[in-house]
């Protein structure tokens, strides 16, 4: 933990002598003795913190005002830190964050909401069939994750019900990392281990529509999550979790696996319908396509990329760049409109 000593403040003195060499000791922030901390889970309020290896309930200190904190933030935390049953401790600073997920207020969800956190990959997870896979939701989600600046990542569930090649065909000129998993995969631990090698020191966000197997790889790669959560769903007799908003787990090392003794975060989201987009810039998403963001210097001021002025036609069109990516592009960029099957 950083320090703040009166180390600072004798230099202070030394480098600005007169009225201002008076000691200062109110710049010195009030919290010098608080620990780190990682906020694992939000709940009406309250805040599930790790804290070392414990894990610390906490809530925010007034003087943080209305400022959000989120799922993946690192906080400054004093107070209580035993992790003991009914204490409380206090969140009383969010330190800088290197990526921000967020989504626009929709159907889902009536408000703009950081969703995490110093993420650093997007999973998104899709089921070849039950429910049939939508490319726009996809498109949807890698726009988000393009636009936050998270190495997306497909996860293909069900290729035992269907074959993985048009959809990966569609997304095969993005040149996306994806893995393609079944239920005997699943059932043998090969799936997991799978998504496993790919998360290995990130923090990846789990996000899909509800029903695609999420919950499912999610326990497997991290068992612990099982057990912590396996509450029964009184209407379906089944195990069933109840995540309302996200919550980050720790990968178990795997020696094993390549890359396994890294560890990593996965951070579980709820099911989404949809993926509120409007706060998206599309010179954010654009810097995704670094094969076209040469060619985007003859286009008019604040050029949506798909009108009739737009450079980009002529950057293909002279060969720069495969046609396919500016479709691509297009395709994302264009997918930040509400449609009615969204
Ligand atoms: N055939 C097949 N079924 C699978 C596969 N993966 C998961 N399932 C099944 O799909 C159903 C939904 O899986 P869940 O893991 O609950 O899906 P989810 O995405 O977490 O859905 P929510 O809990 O509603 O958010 C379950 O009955 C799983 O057993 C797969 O690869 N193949
Ligand atoms: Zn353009």
């Amino acid at each position: 933990m950083r320090r703040y000593g009166k180390h600072t403040d004798e230099d202070d003195v030394r480098v600005r002598p007169g009225k201002r060499s008076r000691p200062r000791s109110s710049i010195r922030p009030k919290h010098e003795d608080a620990a780190e901390g990682m906020i694992l889970r939000v709940d009406r309020g309250r805040f599930t913190c790790l804290v070392e290896n414990r894990t610390v309930t906490a809530m925010k200190a007034r003087e943080l005002g209305r400022k959000g904190v989120v799922v993946g933030d690192r906080v400054a935390i004093v107070g209580d830190l035993s992790g003991a049953k009914d204490t409380l401790a206090r969140i009383v600073r969010v330190e800088p964050r290197s990526s921000v997920l967020r989504r626009t207020a929709d159907d889902d969800d009536p408000y703009e909401r950081v969703i995490v956190a110093n993420a650093g990959q997007l999973a998104v997870v899709t089921a070849l069939a039950d429910p049939e896979p939508r490319p726009r939701l996809i498109d949807r989600c890698l726009v988000a994750a393009f636009d936050a600046g998270l190495e997306p990542l497909l996860v293909l569930t069900k290729s035992d019900l269907a074959p993985a090649d048009p959809l990966l065909e569609t997304y095969e000129p993005l040149g996306l990392p994806y893995v393609v998993v079944n239920r005997d995969e699943l059932a043998a631990g090969t799936a997991a281990d799978r998504v496993r090698e790919r998360l290995a020191g990130h923090t990846t966000v789990f996000v899909g529509h509800s029903g695609v197997g999420k919950t499912t790889l999610v326990n497997a790669l991290v068992p612990e999550r099982a057990r912590a959560t396996g509450e029964v769903n009184v209407v379906t007799g089944r195990g069933r979790h109840t995540t309302t908003s996200a919550l980050a787990l720790p990968l178990p090392e795997r020696p094993d696996l390549p890359g396994g003794d890294l560890g990593g975060w996965v951070i579980d989201t709820p099911g989404v319908r949809s993926f509120g987009l409007h706060h998206v810039d599309p010179s954010r998403v654009i810097l995704a396509f670094p094969d076209l963001v040469p060619g985007t210097e003859g286009c008019p001021r604040s050029c949506s990329h798909d009108e009739p002025d737009c450079a980009l036609d002529r950057w293909v069109a002279e060969g720069h760049a495969d046609p396919r990516r500016l479709y691509s592009l297009r395709r994302l960029l264009s997918a930040r409109e509400r449609r009615e099957e969204d």
